[in-house]
């Protein structure tokens, strides 16, 4: 049994959902609640930190300095994207440390995405076309989400997707305008990443556990299915312009439905991919630990030298 002022608090809570208001840190929230969100903004979080790999990969790389200034200042966006979504998640009592603990140990997930390699220079371009055109489309609704910190850290992370996804766009309208063996290699790469791109989104809306609960809660505010459709009916254009043909022969647009129609993902190969036997689980994991643990002492000598200021305010004000 409930007591009354339990039951106020709940009653305040589900008020302040249907007023579509936000929960704040200092609220009370079902525990259900606080356990979706740190699940959900932490897989969020791994999916940026994680995300810097495959692009990070090709800087040493680049075919100009150009390139390589455009492509270092992504990266560098992804992993403020990443402190963010941490900062995000430690209002809901939850330390970054733990959770880069799970994430090292294999206990929190991050986008399947990630586990799939770059392979040549077009992919950079792909991924800020599709990748960061799936990451918008998901990620603009979640502006609007019921809890405050994460919609907040969203608006930002939002601007910045959304030139990054020009930068993708801008790369592979280069090289299409280029020789054949480049716009050979955007081709082959688009074909690698429209599949992966799509699982992005989750599972189908039938598949998913979280969905209906999430959506009642408006950390949600569209299923995964519609999401998907959405990306699909945005990217055709874009393909078009680019001169780049989507490799999925059954999409085509629907008047009845008013959007494109268009086959699945090989689902089989997202389970695999999400249960850790991906192309680069494996890598991606143990490259994180390493940089984490690589980067012991330099935590250690911040805590050190934040103790010491602490201790020796004067001193350090007679330095400075
Ligand atoms: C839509 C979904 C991803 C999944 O819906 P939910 O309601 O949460 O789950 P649902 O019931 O549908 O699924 C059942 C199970 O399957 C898991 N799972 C599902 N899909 C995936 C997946 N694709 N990969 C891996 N796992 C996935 C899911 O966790 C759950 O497992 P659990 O029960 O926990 O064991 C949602 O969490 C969301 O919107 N997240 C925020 C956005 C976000 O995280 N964006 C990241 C990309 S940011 C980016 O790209 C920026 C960038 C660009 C370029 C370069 C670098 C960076």
């Amino acid at each position: 049994m409930m007591t009354a002022p339990a039951q106020a608090e709940e009653a305040s809570f589900e008020a302040t959902l249907a007023r579509h208001d936000r929960i704040e840190p200092r609220d009370w929230m079902p525990e259900r609640y606080r356990a979706t969100l740190v699940r959900q903004i932490a897989q969020h979080a791994h999916s940026e930190i994680i995300g810097m790999q495959p692009e990070g990969a090709w800087i040493t790389r680049a075919p100009s300095l150009r390139r390589k200034a455009i492509l270092l200042a992504k990266v560098q966006d992804e992993a403020g994207h990443g402190l963010y979504l941490y900062s995000a998640c430690e209002t809901l009592g939850v330390s970054r440390q733990e959770l880069t603990e799970k994430l090292i140990e294999g206990k929190q997930k991050y986008s399947s995405i990630f586990n799939y390699p770059t392979l040549s220079y077009a992919d950079v371009g792909t991924i800020g076309w599709l990748v960061d055109g799936a990451a918008i489309c998901n990620q603009v609704p979640l502006c609007r989400t019921s809890y405050g910190p994460y919609g907040r850290a969203m608006i930002r992370v939002c601007k910045e997707e959304s030139f990054h996804q020009r930068q993708g766009f801008e790369l592979l309208a280069t090289m299409m305008r280029g020789t054949d063996a480049q716009r050979a290699m955007v081709q082959e790469s688009v074909d690698r990443f429209w599949w992966p791109a799509l699982m992005m989104f989750g599972p189908p809306d039938a598949d998913s556990s979280h969905t209906a609960q999430s959506m009642a809660w408006g950390i949600k505010r569209d299923t995964n299915d519609e999401l998907r459709q959405k990306f699909v009916d945005m990217t055709v254009p874009q393909a078009r312009a680019l001169g780049v043909t989507l490799p999925d022969p059954d999409l085509v647009w629907n008047d009845e439905k008013g959007g494109h129609d268009f086959t699945q993902p090989d689902w089989a190969e997202f389970r695999d991919v999400v249960s850790g036997s991906g192309p680069c689980n494996a890598q991606r994991v143990a490259h994180r630990r390493r940089a984490h643990e690589d980067g012991a002492w330099v935590r250690e000598a911040a805590s050190a030298f934040a103790r010491r200021q602490q201790q020796e305010p004067q001193q350090q004000e007679a330095v400075s």
